[in-house]
C-alpha cells in the first residue's frame, strides 16, 4: 500500500462522519469546527465554494491543531495549491480527471477523488488508488449501488457524499466497503447563522456515535 493509501485510510478511520462545510462567513469557522470537534467530529472538510473557504481552512488550522482540517470541491489542479497552501491536511473533489489525480498525488497529502461508475473506480484503481468519495450518493443509487461495486471491486474504499442525514449514515456504515460517510446536515446553515453552537455539537456527537 502507497504511502498516501495508508495515510488515506488513517484519514476515514479517524471518524465516521466528515462533516462537509459551506462557510459564508470566516467568523464562523473557528466555532464551527470547535463545536464539531467537541462533538467527536475531527475530520473536517471545507468546500472551496465561498470566497472565504480558503481564510477559513488557515484559521481553523491555525487555531485547532487538534482538527484534521481538509479541503473539499477542490477540482483543478489551481485549486489544490491554494488548498495545500491554506494548511489543508487532506484534500476531496467531486469527481476525478488525470490532471487532478496527478495533482493529488503531487500533493503528498492524503485525499478522496470522485468516483461513481465501475469505470472510474477502475481509473483510480490504475492510479494504485484504493478510496474514492462516491458522489452524488442518493442521486447515484446510494447504499444498494455501492454494495453492487463491492462485487467486482471489492478493494475500493468509498466515502458516500450527497443527501446523506443521519438516518441514512447508519445503513451506509453498516456496508464493508464504507468507511466514513460526508454530509452537511450536522452543521445546518440556520443554526451556523445563528450560532447554535449547542446544537452543532449535539448533531456532531450524535454522529460520532454512529460507529463504534
Ligand atoms: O462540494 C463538494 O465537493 C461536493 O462534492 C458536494 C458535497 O459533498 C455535498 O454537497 C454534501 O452533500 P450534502 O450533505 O447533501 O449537502
Amino acid at each position: 500500500m502507497s504511502a498516501i493509501n495508508h495515510a488515506t485510510a488513517e484519514l476515514v478511520s479517524r471518524a465516521p462522519v466528515i462533516p462537509v462545510l459551506v462557510i459564508d462567513d470566516l467568523k464562523t469557522a473557528v466555532p464551527l469546527a470547535t463545536a464539531l470537534a467537541a462533538g467527536g467530529l475531527t475530520v473536517l472538510e471545507v468546500t472551496m465554494r465561498t470566497p472565504v473557504a480558503l481564510d477559513c481552512i488557515r484559521a481553523i488550522a491555525d487555531a485547532l491543531p487538534q482538527v484534521m482540517i481538509g479541503a473539499g470541491t477542490v477540482n483543478n489542479p489551481a485549486s489544490v495549491k491554494a488548498a495545500v497552501a491554506a494548511g489543508s491536511r487532506f484534500l476531496v473533489s467531486p469527481g476525478s480527471t488525470e490532471a487532478l489525480l496527478d495533482a493529488f498525488l503531487d500533493s503528498g497529502l492524503p485525499f478522496l477523488a470522485g468516483a461513481v461508475t465501475a469505470s472510474e473506480v477502475l481509473g483510480l484503481a490504475e492510479r494504485g488508488l484504493n478510496h474514492a468519495k462516491f458522489f452524488p450518493a442518493e442521486p447515484a443509487g446510494g447504499t444498494n449501488y455501492i454494495k453492487s461495486l463491492g462485487g467486482p471491486l471489492p478493494e475500493m474504499r468509498f466515502c458516500p457524499t450527497g443527501g446523506i442525514d443521519l438516518a441514512k449514515a447508519k445503513e451506509y456504515l453498516k456496508l464493508p466497503n464504507v468507511p466514513c460517510v460526508g454530509g452537511s446536515w450536522v452543521a445546518p446553515a440556520d443554526a451556523v447563522k445563528a450560532g447554535d453552537w449547542a446544537r452543532i455539537e449535539t448533531l456532531a456527537r450524535e454522529a460520532a456515535g454512529l460507529k463504534g
